[in-house]
């Protein structure tokens, strides 16, 4: 069977959307561990969930489908065989680092496998708390783990940026090697869904990426621009090897996608993967961080390409504006910048999101309503701004885009 993924632009009408509606795991985000789980701040889960909803209605106004990860990780889990091989690998993959790591292994295994799919799916992306597990007292596990961790297993409180840890490019998917130990697990669920799900187990699914690669990659860097061009973010989640690395298996497999624009962004929180300062809107229309804009015609842009022998070469270019117009044949390009292009407006409005939108289709874009600057200017330039709530949901760095994988897309634009 055909494969069922087809992304082949950033902004053809969008027909099918993988989305996930944060749960308990936000409710185990606690202070010490802010940070290495990748939050600013906690979320109120009941508002957080409220905007979530508003931004799935979002998603369906224009006639898209939405698939919920939750529903379609329990689906895939059905067979008992599946399930047991998906606990194993989640175990093995979270981080239990004590030496006797077997006997945690298999107390958790047990503590797991009698699980309904739903429930156990529910149950590993929220983390399982030390509490929550009865250890009687002649039992060896409490003492083998360490002790100043509330979890066994760690919530996944970022699985509702479900953009970063599988992307799907033209007709295949790429597993993503994630950066950070926090973010590892979530790869797992769509390795499974796409192996085991009833919408795309009979498919011939090209995999362009492995997670099990040294080289991190992450989704919110992977932007396919048209039938044969990606721009990548060379940025602090993504490598330049991992690029080159897709870029080659993409040529090994004779995908449509001959040219890779990898973007140098600069190495920091607020910039952290190019979704985050640079999306697009329109056919020749994107929001792009002034700071980025500032230096948009002296930049690291690094064009790969294959010459007659199949070998790759790579042409360095610094013009933004020039590059995206050539290798997307477009006469015209427009960049508008976030906030305004005013320093404090677009610094702020950028650290939530602000040019983190997604398109549902060509000029017409989902954003958070809280960049009401950035909004407004989209609006002036003709872009059909959908706004949703996001008081809580931006508490965790991510907006519009970095909620959504998108799996289907029209060709036309
Ligand atoms: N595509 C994106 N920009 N995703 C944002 C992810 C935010 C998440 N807290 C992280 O740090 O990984």
């Amino acid at each position: 069977m055909t494969s069922p993924f087809n992304i082949y632009s950033e902004i053809g009408s969008l027909e099918k959307v993988i989305i996930h509606r944060p749960g308990k795991e936000i409710e185990n985000i606690y202070p010490d561990y802010l940070e290495a789980l990748l939050f600013d701040d906690i979320p109120n889960l009941r508002v957080a969930q409220k905007e979530h909803d508003q931004f799935a209605k979002a998603l369906q106004s224009k006639g898209a489908e939405v698939l919920y990860l939750t529903d379609l990780a329990t689906e895939a889990l059905k067979a008992e065989e599946t399930k047991k091989a998906f606990i194993k690998d989640f175990i093995k993959l979270s981080q239990l680092t004590h030496q006797e790591e077997d006997k945690v292994y298999t107390y958790l295994y047990e503590y797991l496998a009698d699980r309904e799919p739903e429930e156990l799916v529910n149950m590993l992306i929220s983390g399982i708390r030390k509490e929550e597990v009865k250890v009687e007292t002649d039992l060896v596990l409490p003492g083998l783990i360490d002790s100043n961790k509330p979890f066994y297993i760690d919530p996944l409180p970022n699985m509702y940026f479900t953009r970063d840890p599988a992307s799907i490019i033209g007709h295949g998917i790429s597993y993503n090697r994630m950066d950070h130990t926090a973010r590892k697990n979530e790869t797992l669920f769509m390795k499974y869904i796409t192996a085991h799900h009833p919408l795309f187990s009979d498919s011939d699914i090209p995999q362009v990426n492995d997670d099990k690669s040294r080289f991190p990659i992450e989704g919110g860097d992977i932007l396919v621009l048209s039938q044969d061009t990606l721009a990548i973010g060379l940025s602090a989640r993504t490598s330049p090897e991992a690029i080159e690395i897709l870029f080659k298996k993409l040529r090994s497999l004779n995908s449509p996608i001959k040219q890779v624009i990898a973007v140098e962004i600069p190495k920091k929180r607020a910039f952290m993967h190019l979704d985050t300062v640079f999306t697009q809107l329109d056919t020749n229309k994107f929001t792009v961080h002034p700071a980025v804009m500032k230096i948009a015609d002296d930049m690291n842009l690094y064009i790969l390409r294959e010459n007659s022998n199949r070998q790759v070469v790579v042409e360095r270019k610094s013009n933004l504006i020039e590059t995206l117009k050539s290798c997307l044949h477009l006469n015209e390009l427009e960049l508008i910048p976030v906030g305004d292009g005013q320093a404090i407006e677009a610094a702020r409005e950028q650290w939530n999101d602000g040019s983190n939108t997604f398109a549902l289709a060509p000029g017409t874009v989902v954003a958070y309503d809280r960049n009401y600057v950035t909004n407004d200017t989209l609006k002036s330039y003709g872009i059909d701004v959908i706004e949703v709530p996001s008081s809580e949901l931006a508490r965790g760095r991510g907006g519009p885009r970095c909620m959504t994988m998108p799996i289907s897309r029209k060709n036309s634009l």
